[in-house]
């Protein structure tokens, strides 16, 4: 099989023969052009597996041979060769569809991490027609037109490096995209390695996310791997990032625009490389305003975006979703025979159909589990549902009265919590005691007065 060949843009005579080295260690064979125009000459001229482009060509912009290749090689992977600093351009090349950029000077890991994906992407569309190729274990259900959309968009977020920021409310599938996006992409090979952010305490961010040499804190025993050492070769969700504290957002930025990390404590940095996809349920270009979040951070992790509609937004996709979800949930079910599940009467889709979800796809979720456990025979009733109205759309939309349904208690009835008690659950889960009565009423479970 002929060597893998690279196309290397640039007008720097060392910068070309660094490259080529570089390549040619790694088995890669490659042919230079110092301007656009001659470029434009070697991609008709030969079939090329992967491009890599300066930014400022003698006739033109790198920005223009992504474009030319977005329109003329569309399965070409073009990476950009930025000058420090510039990372405002890199990612207006990642926004016109280059898929990764690495800066000067040029480090060589990062270069042999970089040309490793695309070449492996370039694999990749040799293997598309392969079945079962990126099929992941939970499907996004859905055929209504956003849903349509959002998965066109996850398909071609796979076939790029870009920094995705998922957006959306709790329960939307966040999450979930965030999976697809890895298991269709560059780094399914390696891990999906998700951390929720607002979870790690303030001050062990840094070790968790960068990892620490022993000795550099008092509790630090040992060496220990940081979340992206962890996920090196794979790809790190950060969740939650708006909770990360304005301290490591520093270092997270420096993380990023480096594609290296330094562990709490050591002396030299080490180049990693992961697939960074991060998400919020906040507003982010909110908390940038109100000074709780880096703008410079916000634009590296926000190259692209992708918004998971609210579940009201799409009530179309109610009744697919619930019989998937009853369709799992069943097989779980001990005692169940196989193959049999209950089926939701028509009363009760059309009341599922017109309730708010302000916990969306988890929140049906819920419903259904409880509904599963409570229905006689094989029909769910609009009884069995337990829907109530909500107290008021904005106290519904607090994640954090969300984050009750994850609590174990979703039998109704079974579990009746004392005051005391109540006041303990709550204080655990960051809610008011108030927020955890009404999501408990919401839920049907009794509290025992
Ligand atoms: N379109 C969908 N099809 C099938 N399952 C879905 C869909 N959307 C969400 N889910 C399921 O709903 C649950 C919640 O999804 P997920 O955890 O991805 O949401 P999230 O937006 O990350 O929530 P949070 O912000 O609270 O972390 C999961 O069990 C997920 O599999």
């Amino acid at each position: 099989m002929p060597k893998p060949l690279a196309l290397v843009v640039d007008d720097e005579a060392d910068l070309l023969e660094l490259i080529r080295i570089t390549l040619a260690r790694m088995g890669v064979d490659a042919v230079t052009a110092p301007t656009l125009a001659e470029a434009k000459r070697q991609l008709e001229q030969q079939r090329i597996d992967l491009c890599l482009s300066d930014l400022n060509l003698p006739d033109g912009s790198g920005l223009d041979l992504v474009q030319h290749i977005a329109a003329h090689y569309p399965d070409l992977p073009i990476a950009m060769i930025t000058a420090y600093g510039s990372m405002e351009s890199a990612v207006a090349a990642m926004k016109a569809g280059a898929f990764d950029f690495v800066a000067k000077p040029v480090d060589l890991a990062a270069l042999r991490n970089l040309v490793e994906a695309a070449l492996r992407l370039r694999g990749r569309s040799v293997l598309a027609t392969d079945a079962g190729e990126g099929v992941a274990d939970t499907p996004l259900i859905g055929s209504s037109n956003v849903m349509q959309q959002v998965r066109a968009l996850i398909a071609k977020l796979a076939r790029t490096q870009a920094p995705v920021f998922i957006t959306g409310e709790s329960g939307t599938g966040k999450e979930l995209a965030a999976r697809l996006i890895h298991t269709q992409g560059l780094h399914r090979r390696g891990s999906f390695v998700p951390v929720n952010c607002g979870a790690i305490p303030p001050d062990l961010v840094e070790s968790e996310l960068f990892g620490h040499k022993k000795g550099s804190f008092t509790g630090a025993v040992a060496d220990k791997p940081g979340l992206f050492q962890v996920a090196a070769g794979g790809t790190l969700f950060l969740d939650e990032v708006a909770e990360l504290p304005l301290p490591a957002q520093v270092k997270l930025l420096r993380a990023i625009q480096e594609k290296a990390v330094r562990p709490v404590g050591a002396a030299r940095e080490i180049s990693v490389d992961i697939r960074l996809i991060s998400a919020s349920h906040r507003d982010l270009v909110r908390e940038v305003e109100e000074g709780r979040f880096r703008q410079d951070l916000f634009y590296r992790i926000n190259v692209i975006e992708l918004r998971m509609p609210a579940l009201r937004e799409h009530p179309e996709d109610i009744p697919e979703l619930a019989e998937y979800i009853l369709g799992r949930l069943a097989k779980r079910t001990a005692g169940r025979p196989t193959g049999h599940c209950p089926k939701l009467s028509a009363e009760a889709v059309a009341a599922l159909q017109h309730y708010p979800f302000p916990g969306n796809v988890r929140e049906l979720e819920n419903i259904l589990e409880r509904a599963l456990a409570l229905c006689e025979g094989d029909s769910i009733r609009l009884a069995d549902l337990y829907l109530q109205e909500p107290l008021s759309s904005k106290a519904t939309a607090d994640r954090h009265e969300i984050a009750v349904d994850r609590v174990p208690v979703s039998i109704p009835n079974e579990l009746s919590l004392q005051e005391r008690d109540l006041e303990a659950a709550a204080s655990a889960l960051g809610l008011t005691s108030l927020a955890l009565r009404y999501r408990l009423k919401r839920l049907g479970i009794g509290l025992g007065r």
